[in-house]
């Protein structure tokens, strides 16, 4: 048993906690958490937290479906009572952004009741698939602006344009008709955009040809549903412009507004980007499932020796060749590219395989499935160069929207996830899923930070 510890679950994966607590011979500490009907989200932390080593646990899952309830502003929408799950749990509407306004609030919490020492526990972070942008000297985002005709300093200005489409405008870079004279200015494309809508027929949207005006159906995509990473949907390009619109990145913000709540330490697991740490003024341990999948694949893939690994894109093959070389497998990459055939047009995901699989076991190796379009094509395209068999191992299964749908009429002959999500829900509509346990790694690092041992000697000997 581990003393002068409090372990707190926020309402998204009160499972886990109740395994870490059991784990480590602490009972989850009391809160109460819920809702107004407003949505405002209400926090009562009911043990005593003062002078103690407080860890805040809370996952970024999608919640539990809706329910009805409360009417009036003041009813309060329960979402858990105690410690962990414990059957208190009341189903309701929960969004990440709930669930990261709670902990921000349990975090504030417990700093004004005193606690020593917080450490927000989270096992999948959320928001790490937005990185930043580069920022100019004095904060502000640095986009392109050309301004061949300005005054004073302005003149002939030109900044960096993230990854601008097509190439940023400026002095020997030759500009599309589409362009004129003007330039890009974010304040001209701006005002076309607001006039462009003034002419636009209000109830359809549509030009005098009666096809949607550029506007309108920009407009119209803007209220889609994105994934974090789809570039394929082209509400992302300014159609009009021929140049991919500001987009705001979360991550610094999100790392600020946890130590600005009050947490003194984060605790995560297979960050997206490892460099997210650099966002925090305050340590980061970031844990592997690595040992966990490679042990799953001895155990579980009969002849894993003559299996090869995959990762189905460029960005996760550190995280895939990591696995190949203790293993000593062979490894392949499958190389994607969102890029639109022409700048007016959608950019689509095209799917390159380099390696051999032909006749082989290929285990795919990612570190988040989330709409399951990237592990599902890959599995795809195994299948279709030849591979008898195709497992995908992934550290978090978020599983958002169709994703289960996608899995299940996939190629993908198996799909294993951790449960630093929630999975029962998953599991029950998934055949194809099988779930690790990563509550041990969790609850060992948690008595390793609270004995001041450390974390990455856990991975040492993986
Ligand atoms: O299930 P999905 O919705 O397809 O998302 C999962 C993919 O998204 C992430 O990578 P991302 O596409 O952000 O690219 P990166 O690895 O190059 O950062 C992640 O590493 C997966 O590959």
């Amino acid at each position: 048993m581990v003393r002068n510890i409090v372990i707190l679950s926020g309402s998204s994966h009160p499972a886990f906690v109740d395994s870490i607590a059991s784990t480590l011979g602490v009972p989850p500490s009391s809160r109460m958490l819920a809702k107004f009907s407003c949505g405002e989200t209400r926090c009562e932390i009911r043990d005593s937290v003062r002078g103690k080593d407080v860890y805040i646990v809370q996952s970024f899952g999608v919640g539990p479906s809706p329910s009805s309830g409360c009417r009036r502003r003041g009813d309060l929408q329960r979402v858990g009572t105690d410690g962990g799950g414990g059957g208190s749990e009341v189903e309701q509407t929960h969004t990440v952004n709930d669930y990261f306004i709670e902990l921000c609030i349990m975090i504030s919490a417990c700093k004004t009741g005193s606690a020593k020492t917080i450490t927000a526990v989270l096992p999948l972070f959320p928001y790490s698939r937005q990185p930043d942008l580069p920022f100019s000297h004095v904060g502000a985002p640095r986009v392109g602006v050309w301004h061949p005709q300005g005054h004073g300093a302005r003149s002939g200005k030109v900044d960096y344009m993230f990854e601008s489409v097509p190439v940023t405008p400026g002095p020997n870079v030759p500009r599309t008709a589409e362009l004129g004279s003007a330039g890009v200015d974010v304040g001209d494309v701006m005002g076309r955009v607001a006039s462009a809508k003034e002419t636009q027929p209000a109830s359809k949207g549509t030009g005098e040809s009666g096809r949607a005006s550029p506007v309108a159906e920009h407009r119209r995509q803007l209220t889609g549903n994105y994934t974090t990473h789809d570039y394929e949907n082209p509400s992302l390009v300014m159609t009009l412009q021929g140049q991919k619109q500001f987009m705001a990145q979360a991550g610094s913000l999100v790392a600020d507004l946890l130590t600005c709540a009050g947490a003194d330490r984060v605790l995560t697991c297979d960050l997206h980007e490892s460099a997210y740490q650099g966002f925090f003024d305050t340590p980061v341990d970031n844990l592997y499932a690595r040992p966990l999948l490679q042990r799953y694949i001895q155990r579980k893939i009969p002849n894993y020796r003559e299996a090869v690994i995959v990762s189905p894109d460029a960005g996760g093959a550190k995280r895939a060749t990591a696995i190949a070389d203790n293993l000593g497998l062979a490894f392949a990459l499958i190389h994607k590219e969102r890029r639109p055939p022409k700048i007016s047009e959608t950019p689509k995901a095209t799917m390159m395989l380099v390696g051999n699989v032909a006749s082989r076991v290929c285990i795919l190796i990612d570190d988040l499935v989330d709409t399951a379009k990237t592990i599902t094509r890959a599995a795809n395209l195994l299948k279709r160069e030849g591979a008898v068999q195709v497992v995908a191992l992934l550290t978090h299964g978020v599983l958002s929207g169709e994703a289960i749908a996608r899995i299940n009429a996939s190629a993908l002959d198996r799909m294993v996830v951790t449960n630093t999500v929630p999975q029962e829900k998953h599991r029950a509509l998934c055949p194809k899923l099988e779930v690790l346990d990563v509550s041990g790694t969790f609850a060992e690092a948690i008595r390793r930070v609270h004995h001041g041992e450390s974390v990455s000697m856990l991975f040492q000997y993986d």
